[in-house]
């Protein structure tokens, strides 16, 4: 719409310029095409059809789409082809205003010339065509030709004909340009500069509408760059994902064949241990005890002592641990804290009765010892006494008739356990105080 809007109006426009324009008004034309528009050009110390390549600013594309834009092309010697952004709709539409704009002033101002400088033009203008092939040399012609012409001099301003400094290109702002300087309006036609200066201005503001083209480019330019760089990260993604899943697959085969190695070592466990052998889950029945599970060690040493003996130190090691059954599996194995050599060793097994705080605690002794101790748990508390004991035949004298036990775990996290015991010779009296630490879960 907007395009067939402006399309109309430019007809508009050109119907009504048509109408109002003076004859010789094709004959200006030609006149800025033909060779007096070269000289200027080469005036300016450019050679036409030389390719400059412009800096990117509204201006200068400013020349696209129109003649007045292939003017000023030609002029700062940059082609229409130079701007490499192809021509979207909305920078062709903007590109018309140029035509617009330029030819729609030009034809206004043109009628305002004095009625005797146009009489006075027309003949020069006539033999305007021959100047080119004239064998008169470039500086001659120009001195014959210029004064005649409204394009290259006027006689009230002379210093503004074809030696016109780069100063006096310098666009001036498009009101300024329309009207150019005040009072020459109606009196003065107008100079190739005036004409330069006003298209430049118009210019300039159409232009800044191209800046919103370039923006909007330059802008969705950048997007495709991003995308670019999405899809390289995606591809790196890609890659690395396939590494790991290779990566995934040699650690499979490898604990397959650690597996077939163990099960070849040690054919025996072949039906016994599960191929994985990951922890199995915690029998639920077990919950109120898990807070023992683990491996310990004593810290500090363990104090033993009873009325029959000497103070001493122990250092000891417990592990509780669990396969899944409703109960632990114990082992608490002491050792001399200077020698290191093995001295008491029990292990066995703390069961539950299931719904209930009963505890039961199945323990063999290195010393020929078996027992059964039963008590209660109560949160992170276990209480249990002897509830039968048995003893190897030749078990070492005096013999233990009862045995308490206390496990704790503290508040810092350790393990504590105190034995009491009585033997035929001494009633319950304390024989083992240890904490321990957690070393592993
Ligand atoms: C619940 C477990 C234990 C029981 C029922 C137990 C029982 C006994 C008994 C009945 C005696 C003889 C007491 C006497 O002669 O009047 C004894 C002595 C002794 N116990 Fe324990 N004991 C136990 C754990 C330990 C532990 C863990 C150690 C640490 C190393 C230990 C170290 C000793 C020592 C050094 C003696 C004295 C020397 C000996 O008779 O071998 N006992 N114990």
């Amino acid at each position: 719409m907007v395009m067939q809007g402006t399309k109309e109006m430019e007809e508009a426009t050109l119907k009504e310029e048509v109408g109002s324009m003076p004859k010789e008004e094709p004959a200006l034309h030609s006149q800025l095409d033909g060779p007096r528009r070269r000289t200027l050009g080469d005036h300016l110390g450019t050679k036409p059809g030389v390719q400059v390549k412009p800096e990117r600013s509204p201006g200068k594309d400013c020349a696209r789409g129109s003649w007045a834009g292939s003017w000023v092309a030609d002029r700062s010697g940059v082609s229409v082809d130079d701007f490499t952004p192809p021509a979207s709709g909305a920078c062709k539409f903007i590109g018309s205003l140029h035509s617009y704009s330029f030819s729609s002033k030009h034809a206004r101002e043109r009628p305002s010339l004095p009625k005797e400088q146009l009489e006075r033009k027309r003949p020069k203008r006539d033999v305007e065509p021959s100047c080119s092939s004239q064998p008169l040399g470039h500086d001659k012609a120009v001195t014959e030709v210029s004064p005649t012409s409204s394009l290259t001099a006027t006689p009230q301003k002379p210093s503004q004909g074809l030696s016109a400094s780069p100063a006096d290109l310098t666009p001036r702002p498009a009101a300024e340009a329309v009207l150019g300087r005040k009072g020459d309006t109606d009196a003065n036609p107008m100079s190739i500069n005036e004409v330069i200066m006003s298209a430049s201005g118009a210019c300039k503001l159409i232009d800044s509408l191209h800046s919103y083209c370039f923006s909007s480019r330059q802008s969705k330019s950048q997007v495709c760059c991003l995308r670019e760089q999405v899809e390289k990260k995606n591809g790196e993604l890609k890659l690395l994902r396939q590494r790991i899943s290779r990566s995934d697959s040699q650690v499979r085969k490898l604990k397959e064949k650690l597996n077939e190695m163990k099960r070849n070592s040690f054919p025996y466990l072949n039906s016994l241990i599960s191929q994985d052998c990951e922890t199995p889950q915690l029998n639920p029945v077990m919950e109120p005890l898990s807070w023992m599970l683990g491996t310990w060690l004593s810290d500090p040493p363990g104090d033993g002592t009873f009325p029959t003996m000497k103070p001493f130190q122990y250092l000891e090691e417990v592990h509780i641990s669990h396969v899944g059954q409703p109960m632990l599996n114990f082992s608490f194995n002491a050792f001399h804290p200077d020698t290191r050599k093995p001295m008491h060793r029990e292990c066995g097994f703390i069961r539950l009765k299931p719904d209930t705080n009963k505890v039961a605690f199945i323990s063999a002794q290195n010393t020929g010892l078996v027992e059964v101790e039963e008590g209660e748990v109560n949160g992170q508390e276990l209480s249990i006494a002897s509830h039968s004991i048995a003893r190897i035949s030749f078990a070492k004298k005096p013999h233990v008739e009862q045995i308490t036990r206390k496990f704790r775990l503290n508040s810092d996290g350790k393990l504590e356990q105190t034995v009491s015991m009585a033997t035929t010779t001494q009633p319950m009296t304390q024989h083992l105080h240890i904490t321990y630490k957690k070393v592993t879960p």
